[in-house]
């Protein structure tokens, strides 16, 4: 099976703030950038990934990101994480009636194609699978398989809340850098334990010792 995957975006300038007690404000933008980049590349890597689609209404984003590839799709007007994600699936599906769509959290830095694609594998034998965040509590992908409307209920609790709505919850090891979303400081020092990709790890090059 080939999916799309949709990720989404919020503008750089408002994204990620918890992060705020770690990475100053001047910097955040270019490392959120940064943690959108690796997993858009690391997602176009992918072996059963045809496309990858970002809901954004961020401009500069929306540029850097479509240079690696991905479809930019402007966001609906201030109506959430759900309402985006929502959206971005019927603009895949309006283009590609019936596609395989796998929602993806734009946080996922140390993302490696060769998880992602076994984390998508697993997913074709549901109509709709997840797999929660490396806290447990959240969830990093949610994947609806032909035809089968996405239904995102992503937000704090995401976990208990898609598997409530009947989705499959993927028991997978060796999948961490699916996993690690990076809310906060101590996720970003997973993240970068895990190993991150070439845009995070030359925003944190920059950064001081966001690592220590
Ligand atoms: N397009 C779009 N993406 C969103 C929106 N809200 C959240 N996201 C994205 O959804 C993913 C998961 O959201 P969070 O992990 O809560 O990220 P965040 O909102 O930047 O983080 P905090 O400010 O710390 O809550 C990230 O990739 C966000 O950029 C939204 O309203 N529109
Ligand atoms: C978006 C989610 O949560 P967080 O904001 O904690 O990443 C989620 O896990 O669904």
């Amino acid at each position: 099976m080939q999916w799309t995957l949709v990720i989404p975006l919020k503008p750089l300038s408002r994204a990620k703030s918890r992060l705020a007690d770690t990475v100053a404000d001047g910097v955040r933008p270019g490392l959120v950038l940064a943690f959108a980049q690796d997993t858009v590349a690391a997602g176009l890597a992918c072996r059963g990934v045809m496309d990858v689609v970002v809901v954004t209404d961020d401009p500069h984003a929306g540029r850097e990101l479509s240079a690696l590839g991905a479809r930019i799709v402007p966001d609906t007007p201030a109506r959430g994480l759900n309402a985006a994600l929502a959206h971005g699936a019927e603009a895949i599906r309006l283009m590609r009636p019936g596609a395989a769509v796998a929602a993806l959290n734009a946080d996922l830095p140390a993302l490696r194609a060769a998880e992602l694609e076994q984390v998508l594998c697993a997913a074709e034998e549901f109509p709709r699978a997840f797999l929660a965040d490396a806290a447990g509590i959240g969830t990093t992908l949610l994947a609806a398989g032909t035809d089968r409307e996405l239904r995102p209920g992503f937000g704090t609790g995401s976990r208990a809340r898609h598997r409530v709505s009947g989705a499959k919850e993927l028991l997978l090891g060796g999948v961490d850098s699916v996993r690690q979303d990076v809310d906060t400081g101590d996720d970003l020092r997973a993240a970068l334990a895990l190993g991150v990709g070439p845009y995070t790890s030359a925003a944190c090059a920059d950064m001081p010792a966001p690592g220590a």
